[in-house]
C-alpha cells in the first residue's frame, strides 16, 4: 500500500482462455459490481481474440478490459501482430508491455518496451510495465541493479501516474508457486519508487507499482500489504474468479 494510492487487482490470462471461460469473468465483473471497487479498481487483461466480448461484458461492471502485448507500430505489414490501437479498438482500457515471457520468447529488449509504452499512449491505452529479475540474477545479488536497469531502459521518460503502472514480476516467482519475502518485496518496490523518482520526479509518487508472481488469495494479505505495493498482476489465479475475487478481497483485511 502506498497513501493515496488506490490499488489495482490486475490479471493476465496469457493464452488462455476461449468463450468459454468468458463466463468467469462475468463473475469477475458481477463481484467488483458487489461492493468490492470500494476496496480496489480491477483489470482483466485477455487475449487479443476475447477482448471485444470481454469488454462488452465488463462494460456494465467496474472491472476494466486490457490486452496482453501490443506492436510498437500503428499498422502495417507485421503479420500476426496487433497494435496498441486495435487493442483501443476492441475495448481495453490498458495494455501489458515488457512481459517475462515476451522478453524471453521473442527476445524483445528494454528498447522496445519503452517504445511499446510510448505506442499504447499514443493510442490513449495505460501501459502496464513489466519489470523483474531471473533466477540467476537474484542468486548473483544482481536483482536491484537488474531493476535499475530496466526502469532505465523501459520506462519511457515522460511516463506519469496517470498513463504508465509498473508491474514488479521477479521472473523465477511467476507460475512456480513460489514468491519472495515480504522483506524482499519490500527492499524491490522501495527501490523501484526510488529510482522511478530519480527519473519521473514527482509523477513517480503516484504511480502504481504492482507485485505480480504466484499471487492467490492465501498470500495476497501479506505480500499486497507490503508498503509501496500498489496492487497485484496475477496470472493463473485470474483464470478462476473465485481465486481473483479472493485476491481482491484480501483488501478488506490491509489497512
Ligand atoms: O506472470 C504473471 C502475471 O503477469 C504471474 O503469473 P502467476 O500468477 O501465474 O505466477
Amino acid at each position: 500500500m502506498t497513501p493515496g494510492i488506490r490499488p489495482l487487482v490486475a490479471g493476465n490470462w496469457k493464452m488462455n482462455g476461449t468463450s468459454a471461460s468468458l463466463n468467469e469473468l462475468r463473475m469477475i465483473g458481477n463481484g467488483f459490481m458487489s461492493g468490492l471497487d470500494a476496496e480496489t479498481e480491477a483489470l482483466v487483461c485477455v487475449p487479443a481474440t476475447l477482448l471485444a466480448h470481454a469488454a462488452e461484458i465488463l462494460s456494465r461492471t467496474p472491472v476494466r478490459a486490457g490486452g496482453e502485448d501490443c506492436h510498437t507500430k500503428e499498422s502495417g505489414a507485421y503479420t500476426g501482430c496487433i497494435s496498441a490501437e486495435m487493442l483501443k479498438d476492441a475495448g481495453a482500457s490498458h495494455v501489458i508491455v515488457g512481459h517475462s515471457e515476451c522478453r524471453e520468447q521473442s527476445g524483445e529488449d528494454d528498447a522496445t518496451v519503452q517504445a511499446k509504452a510510448s505506442a499504447a499512449w499514443r493510442a490513449g491505452l495505460v501501459a502496464v510495465v513489466c519489470i523483474g529479475e531471473t533466477r540467476a540474477e537474484r542468486e548473483a545479488g544482481n536483482t536491484l541493479d537488474v531493476l535499475s536497469r530496466q526502469i532505465a531502459g523501459s520506462v519511457p521518460p515522460d511516463a506519469t501516474a496517470s498513463n504508465t503502472i509498473i508491474a514488479y514480476e521477479p521472473v523465477w516467482a511467476i507460475g512456480t508457486g513460489l514468491t519472495p519475502t515480504a522483506a524482499d518485496v519490500a527492499e524491490a518496490h522501495a527501490h523501484i519508487r526510488e529510482k522511478l523518482s530519480e527519473k519521473l520526479g514527482s509523477a513517480a509518487a503516484k504511480m502504481r507499482i504492482l507485485y505480480g508472481g504466484s499471487v492467490k488469495p492465501s498470500n495476497a494479505v501479506e505480500l499486497l500489504g507490503v508498503r509501496n505495493v500498489d496492487g497485484a498482476l496475477v496470472g493463473g489465479a485470474s483464470l478462476k474468479a473465485a481465486d481473483f475475487l479472493g485476491i481482491a478481497e484480501a483488501y478488506r483485511n490491509i489497512s
